[in-house]
C-alpha cells in the first residue's frame, strides 16, 4: 500500500507513510466525533427507558455521566490534535520536500530541459501546483478515504443492528458517489483547459515584466494591454464554466446524499408503526442521519481539487522523469586541453547546428572561434561547458570525455564570461564574489580592480555594498560586463570561456579589459569568441566556423595570408596582419 501510494502520488516514502498515519488519525477523529451521540443515547435509554428497560445495564450515576462526558471531550481532542499534527504538519514537511526535491531536479538538468520549457510555467509547478497538492493532501485526500473507512465501520454495525433502515440510510452514498464519478471526465476536460488558459496569463504577466524596455520602446503598451486582457478574459470565462458545471454535479450530490435522512424518517417511521422495530434503534438511526455524511460534504467541497491531483502530479512526475546529467565526481585530469573530436549537434532534430566539428584548444593557449553570425560558435563553448550533451562524437578534457564527469565537477574548472551577463539582486561584492564563495573582501577588491571595476563601484553611493537591482539594470552594460569579468578572475579557473566578452566595452576599457585578461590567459585553456577581429589577431589558433562546419583553422597571419574567409572578415574590420605587426595591432 505505501509502495502504491509513493508511486500514485509521487511522494517519498516518508511522505506515504505519513499520508497513511494521517488517514488512520483522520477516520479516528470522524468515529471519534460521534462519540457524544453515544454518550447521549446511553443518557436517554438511562433516564428516559423507552421500552421500560435499560438496553446499557443499571443506570450510572450524574458523576459517572459527567467524568465520561469529560473523557470523551479528552479523547476527541486528543485525537483531534493528533488527526491536525499528521495530516496538516506532516503534509507541509512533505511539500517542502517536493519543491527541495523539485529544484534539486532542476539544478541537474540539462539546459537543453530550459529551452524547452517556459519559466513561467516552470515556477507554476513549483509554486502554485506544490501550494495545490499541500491542499488535497491535507484536505481532501485523508478526508476522502477516512470518511469512507468511517461509513464502512458505522454500516457493519448500522447492519447489524437492522438492515433495512440501514438501507434506508445508506442507500444514497454508491448512488451519489457514482453520480460525481460521472462529472470527472466532463470536470477533468474543462480542468485541462483551464490550466492551460491559466498558463497564458502567467506566461502573458512573464512577458510583460521581462520586455518592459521593447513593449515602451516600440509603443507597444496599447496592443500589449489589449493582448493581456484577452487572454484574462478567456480564463475568466473558462473559469466562470468549470465553477458552474463543477458547482452543479458537487451540489447535486449533495442534495442526493441529504436524501438519506428523510427516508429514515420515512422507512423507520412506517417500521415503528408496524412494530417491526424499536424507537430507540428508530433514535440511533435518526441522529447517526445528521452526522454521518457530514465527512463526505467536505469531501465534495473539495471535489474539483481533488480532480486537478493527477494533472498535478504529472507535471511533477514529468520533471522528476526527465534524464540528469551524470558523470563522476572523481576525474584526475593530466592537463586541461579540450578536444572537439567530430562533434555534431542539433538542437531541434533535423536542424544540425554543428557537423563533425574537430579541433583542439590547448592548454597555455588562445583559441579563438570566429565566423559568420549563426555560425556555431556560441554552441561550441556551451558544448565545451557540456551544458548540453553532443549528439555525436565527443568533447574531451585532459582526454577524458566530458559527458563521463558530473557537471558539477567539471564547471569547476571553467570561468565563463557569458554576452549576456547575469548579475542577482544582492551587493556588488556579493556578485563578484559569486566566482569564488569564500574570497576575502581584499580579493574581490583586487578582482575588481583587474577588472576596471573599482573606479565605478567605489563612486557609487554604498561602494561594494550597493545593492544591485535584478539582473543589474541599475548599471550599463559595460559595467555588468566588467562585473562578470571580475567574477571570473576571482575563480581563476585553468579553463576560460569568453563569448564576445568585450563587445558592449568602449575603446579605452576594453584596451585595459584586455590587458587584464593577458594577465589572467597565461597557462590556461582559453577559447575565446569575439566578433572584433583585433582582439583576437594573437590568438594562437583561430578557428572558423561557417554553417557548423570547421572552414578554416590555424594561426591567424597564416589564415590572414590564405586570403579565405578570415582574411575577408579582417578586411571588413580594416585589420591588417603582417609578420611585423600581428601582435602589436592586437590586445591579447
Ligand atoms: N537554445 C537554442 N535553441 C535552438 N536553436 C538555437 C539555440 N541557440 C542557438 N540556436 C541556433 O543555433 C545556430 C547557431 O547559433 P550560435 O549562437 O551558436 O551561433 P553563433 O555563431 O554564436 O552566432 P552569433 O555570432 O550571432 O552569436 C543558430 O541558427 C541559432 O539560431
Amino acid at each position: 500500500m505505501k509502495k502504491y501510494i509513493q508511486k500514485r502520488f509521487a511522494m517519498s516514502a516518508k511522505g506515504a507513510s505519513d499520508l497513511i498515519i494521517g488517514i488512520g488519525y483522520t477516520t479516528l477523529q470522524n468515529i471519534a466525533i460521534m462519540l457524544p451521540m453515544i454518550f447521549l443515547f446511553i443518557f436517554m435509554d438511562q433516564y428516559f427507558p423507552l421500552e421500560h428497560q435499560s438496553n446499557f445495564g443499571s443506570p450510572w450515576s450524574l458523576g459517572t455521566f459527567i467524568l465520561v462526558a469529560f473523557g470523551m471531550m479528552g479523547v476527541i481532542y486528543g485525537v483531534s490534535l493528533l488527526q491536525y499534527d499528521s495530516v496538516y504538519t506532516k503534509v507541509y514537511n512533505e511539500s517542502s520536500q517536493r519543491r527541495i526535491s523539485l529544484a534539486e531536479k532542476l539544478r541537474k538538468l540539462p539546459l537543453s530541459f530550459f529551452g524547452k520549457r517556459d519559466l513561467s510555467d516552470l515556477s507554476t509547478t513549483l509554486m502554485n501546483d506544490a501550494t495545490d497538492l499541500e491542499h488535497i493532501f491535507s484536505h481532501a485526500v485523508p478526508q476522502l478515504i477516512a470518511s469512507l473507512v468511517t461509513i464502512l465501520i458505522a454500516s457493519i454495525g448500522l447492519f447489524s443492528l437492522n438492515w433495512q433502515l440501514s438501507l434506508a440510510l445508506l442507500w444514497v452514498v454508491p448512488i451519489s458517489f457514482f453520480f460525481i464519478a460521472m462529472s470527472k471526465k466532463k470536470i477533468d476536460k474543462i480542468n485541462i483547459s483551464l490550466y492551460g488558459k491559466k498558463q497564458d496569463v502567467a506566461e502573458k504577466i512573464f512577458e510583460g515584466v521581462d520586455l518592459v524596455q521593447e513593449i515602451k520602446a516600440y509603443n507597444q503598451e496599447g496592443d500589449f494591454d489589449r493582448e493581456l486582457e484577452e487572454v484574462v478574459d478567456r480564463y475568466e470565462a473558462s473559469l466562470l464554466k468549470e465553477e458552474l458545471l463543477t458547482g452543479a454535479f458537487v451540489n447535486a450530490s449533495q442534495m442526493l446524499i441529504k436524501l438519506g435522512l428523510p427516508s429514515v424518517i420515512l422507512v423507520g417511521g412506517w417500521m415503528v408503526m408496524q412494530h417491526q422495530v424499536s424507537i430507540f434503534v428508530y433514535l440511533i438511526f435518526l441522529t447517526l442521519g445528521t452526522q454521518i455524511f457530514n465527512p463526505i460534504h467536505e469531501v465534495f467541497n473539495n471535489f474539483a481539487a481533488l480532480l486537478f491531483i493527477n494533472l498535478r502530479i504529472k507535471r511533477f512526475q514529468e520533471i522528476h522523469d526527465i534524464e540528469e546529467q551524470k558523470g563522476d565526481d572523481d576525474v584526475a585530469l593530466e592537463n586541461f586541453n579540450i578536444e572537439f573530436d567530430q562533434v555534431s549537434f542539433s538542437y531541434e532534430k533535423e536542424s544540425p547546428v554543428l557537423s563533425n566539428v574537430s579541433f583542439t584548444a590547448k592548454q597555455g593557449e588562445i583559441t579563438a572561434l570566429i565566423g559568420p553570425s549563426g555560425g556555431g560558435k556560441s554552441t561550441a563553448t556551451k558544448l565545451a561547458a557540456r551544458f548540453w550533451d553532443v549528439k555525436s562524437g565527443a568533447i574531451k578534457l585532459g582526454d577524458i570525455p566530458i559527458n563521463t564527469i558530473a557537471p558539477e565537477t567539471l564547471l569547476k574548472y571553467y570561468s565563463i564570461v557569458f554576452q549576456d551577463v547575469v548579475l542577482f539582486n544582492s551587493t556588488i561584492r556579493e556578485n563578484i564574489r559569486l566566482g569564488r564563495k569564500g574570497a576575502s573582501d581584499e580579493e574581490v577588491v583586487n578582482a575588481a580592480k583587474f577588472a576596471q571595476c573599482h573606479d565605478f563601484i567605489e563612486a557609487m553611493p554604498n561602494g561594494y555594498d550597493t545593492v544591485l537591482s535584478e539582473n543589474g539594470s541599475t548599471i550599463s552594460g559595460g559595467e555588468r560586463q566588467r562585473v562578470s569579468i571580475a567574477r571570473a578572475l576571482l575563480k581563476d579557473a585553468p579553463i576560460i570561456l569568453l563569448d564576445e566578452a568585450t563587445a558592449a566595452l568602449d575603446v579605452e576599457n576594453e584596451s585595459k579589459i584586455q590587458l587584464a585578461l593577458n594577465h589572467l590567459v597565461k597557462n590556461k585553456t582559453v577559447i575565446i569568441i569575439a566578433h572584433k577581429m583585433r582582439t583576437i589577431a594573437g590568438a594562437d589558433k583561430v578557428v572558423v566556423l561557417d554553417k557548423g562546419k570547421v572552414v578554416e583553422m590555424g594561426k591567424p597571419l597564416t589564415l590572414y595570408k590564405d586570403r579565405g574567409v578570415f582574411y575577408h572578415m579582417a578586411q571588413k574590420q580594416e585589420l591588417i596582419l603582417d609578420e611585423t605587426n600581428h601582435y602589436s595591432d592586437s590586445l591579447l
